[in-house]
């Protein structure tokens, strides 16, 4: 798996590859990786499917009702503290990368970083999973804040196709999505549309 997640000044964005191996047999090539967990809330998920997709519907549960026992949205902030605390207590026995990210009346567009060991990391843009040993040099260089909408798919789908073509968890196709006050976009890259470059 290759996915990341990058905020700007409207928002955030978020992309994954589309790829689901058993070994080196690709039992998914069109995953979607980008789960919905709330109102403008999302994860990028890596490492297990099945321990990535039980513990996004345990959160997506929880946040349900945080919603109704507090009669208000809960910030992205509140979602990273419950993936935290679920992949923290259960280190040894998960196997499960997530970033979450989303858009928050209070704070705007929101990055966390909760790696294998449950530490949580707020940060400017996160990449994950195994594809991403393979571009940190690459986000690390050209990464710069302040930049657009535009500005900032172009680098989710650059570094995906780059960490696609390297790693072999990796493939497919690119699917992202745009999440500001306004709401969800998705964008989806074919995989015979990826960049060449
Ligand atoms: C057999 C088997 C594994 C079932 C499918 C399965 O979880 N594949 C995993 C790789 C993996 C992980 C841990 C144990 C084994 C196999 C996979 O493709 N993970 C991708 C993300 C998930 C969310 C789709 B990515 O991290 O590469």
């Amino acid at each position: 798996t290759s996915i990341m997640a990058v905020a700007y000044d409207k928002g955030v964005i978020i992309g994954a590859d589309s790829r689901t191996t058993m070994g080196s047999y690709i039992a998914n090539r069109v995953t979607d990786k980008l789960t919905h967990l709330a109102d403008r809330i999302y994860c990028c998920r890596s490492g297990s499917a099945a321990d990535t997709q039980a513990l996004a519907d345990i959160v997506t549960y929880y946040l349900e009702m945080y919603s109704v026992n507090m009669a208000e949205q809960p910030d992205v902030r509140i979602a990273a503290n419950m993936f935290q605390e679920m992949v923290y207590s259960n280190k040894d026995r998960l196997s499960a990368g997530i970033i979450v990210a989303g858009w928050d009346k209070k704070n705007g567009g929101k990055v966390f970083n909760i790696p294998l060991g449950g530490g949580v990391f707020e940060q400017p843009w996160a990449i994950g999973g195994s594809g991403s040993t393979y571009i940190y040099g690459y986000c690390d260089s050209t990464w710069k804040a302040g930049w657009g909408k535009e500005q900032t798919i172009e680098f989710v789908k650059n570094a995906l196709a780059l960490a696609m073509r390297r790693d072999g968890s990796s493939g497919g196709t690119i699917r992202m999505a745009d999440i500001t006050e306004d709401g969800v976009e998705r964008h989806f890259i074919p995989g015979d549309q990826l960049p060449e470059l």
